[in-house]
């Protein structure tokens, strides 16, 4: 059985991990090109300024995605582009460089699909409280209407925002992301809170334009499940997924918050400060969110944890989502099993984690359009006689592809899969340790660009709509 006809075979990108071009053409600071400079933040204080030039190089990197036979691409619009002081005056070179991605993505027949937000925010506004600040909100909403108007007659699939629990996460709780700041729950809570009603806002605004085409969010999915059948785990795994999925799910999907995690808000005080305008805003516009994008690489494996957790002290190790660590509240901790296979820098594999997930979703949020917007495997690749011999990632997108055309049979709505990545990029803090794309990016040799194994592999699976899977 072949993959739907209206199944889209994707890749993806993030603008600060491939664009380089930092300050080029009226760009404006970002919060990460502040942050990744300073000393110790990144891997070998690597960071974005040039990245693999994508800036300049996107007509070489789209022509290879066409080689390849990609059916869309997914990337991220730097927000500093388009409105250098993040509000204010618009930047023409900005719009420009975007409407050439795009118009290259169409000159090959490839479906351009863009996010709004993949964490570069526009410095003045990190620097004005960033997301604990309604002002980034409503700045959000002007920048997304601006690039609907812009770009909207061409790009009919958007993402307003990527994974808000890691840029808030690490940004607030984990203090590895922008700002920087460690175990400050009230404002961890305050920045998701501001993020949803910004998507609202933005949904309502793209809505209104009637340009006909789809948006959505895209989020982490990180389903957790107990250890074993003892009470205290199973419970420690339902708090997790309380925490880590339906706090970021409901407020999109419900347009409310989910009461057990709202509850023990109030009781720790850690609620946002937030209106009725606000929670109305939420309610109006759930109905209209047209999908939701998952972010799949692995499940957390959960059991009760019995020690406490007051500030603790976080690195860049502690932030890589590799298990062992205890939540931020300190009420489960993440474990490696003995029983399942992990990836070198300690990601579980398991697409079946992820099929039993997705049952889990449809049950909470009905029939629902998604997306798989990101599903990789990082690794060191070996070069065997100067070739990529990327095995272990095809044989990870492969068992992933084969679980979703699995899920499609039992009934999931998944009408797309983008791989992270298309192309080896940097990544935020561990430089270029590990590569994900199916290119691959000599940064030896001029950032010359050149096949892997596995974009031989992809290419023949989308001409033959996974047929063999
Ligand atoms: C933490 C990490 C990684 O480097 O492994 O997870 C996978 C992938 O997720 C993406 O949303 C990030 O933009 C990208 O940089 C990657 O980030």
């Amino acid at each position: 059985m072949k993959f739907p006809h209206d199944f889209l075979f994707g890749a993806a990108s993030a603008s600060y991990q491939v664009e380089g071009a930092w300050n080029e053409d009226g760009k404006g600071k970002t919060n990460w090109d502040v942050f990744s400079k300073i000393p110790g933040k990144t891997h070998e204080g690597t960071n974005g300024d040039v990245a693999i030039d994508h800036y300049h190089r996107y007509k070489e990197d789209i022509k290879l995605m066409a080689e390849m036979g990609l059916e869309s691409y997914r990337f991220s619009i730097s927000w500093a582009r388009i409105l250098p002081a993040g509000d204010g005056e618009v930047n023409e070179k900005g719009l420009e460089f975007y409407n050439n991605v795009i118009n290259e993505c169409l000159k090959y027949g490839i479906v351009p699909f863009a996010t709004l937000y993949h964490w570069d925010l526009p410095l003045v506004l990190e620097e004005d409280g960033g997301w604990t600040n309604k002002r980034t909100a409503e700045a959000f909403v002007k920048y997304a209407e601006i690039c609907f108007r812009a770009f909207g007659d061409r790009v009919k699939h958007w993402i307003t925002f990527n994974e808000t629990v890691m840029f808030c996460g690490l940004g607030y709780l984990k203090g590895a992301h922008p700002p920087g700041i460690q175990n400050d729950e009230k404002k961890y809570f305050q920045a998701t809170h501001y993020v949803f009603y910004a998507h609202a806002k933005a949904v309502e605004a793209y809505k209104e334009l009637k340009s006909y085409g789809e948006i959505g969010i895209t989020h982490v999915f990180l389903p957790a499940y107990s250890v074993d059948d003892k009470q205290e785990n199973v419970v420690a795994a339902r708090h997790a997924n309380e925490y880590e999925t339906f706090w970021y799910y409901d407020p999109i999907l419900k347009g409310e918050y989910p009461s057990y995690v709202v509850e023990q808000l109030k009781q720790k005080g850690w609620t946002p400060s937030w209106t009725e305008e606000e929670l109305g805003t939420l309610k109006r516009n759930a109905g209209k969110n047209d999908f939701i994008g998952l972010n799949y690489y692995q499940p957390i494996r959960v059991e009760k944890y019995h020690e406490a957790v007051s500030s603790m002290e976080h690195s860049r190790e502690t932030s890589t989502l590799a298990p062992g660590n205890p939540s931020f509240d300190g009420f489960y901790r993440t474990v490696k099993m003995e029983d399942k296979t992990y990836t070198k820098w300690g990601w579980e594999i398991s697409p079946q984690g992820f099929l039993d997930g997705l049952h889990m979703l449809k049950e909470r949020y009905g029939d629902l359009k998604m997306y798989v917007t990101e599903n990789g495997l990082g690794d060191e690749d070996p070069i065997i006689d100067g070739e990529v011999v990327d095995v272990p990632r095809i044989k990870y997108i492969e068992e992933h592809l084969k679980v979703i055309k699995r899920a499609i049979k039992e009934g999931i709505h998944l009408k797309g899969y983008y791989a992270w990545s298309v192309i080896d990029l940097l990544s935020w803090l561990n430089g270029y340790k590990k590569q994900y794309g199916f290119i691959y990016v000599d940064h030896q040799d001029h950032l010359n660009r050149k096949k892997k194994l596995s974009f031989h592999w992809y290419k023949h699976i989308i001409e033959t709509r996974g047929e063999e899977l």
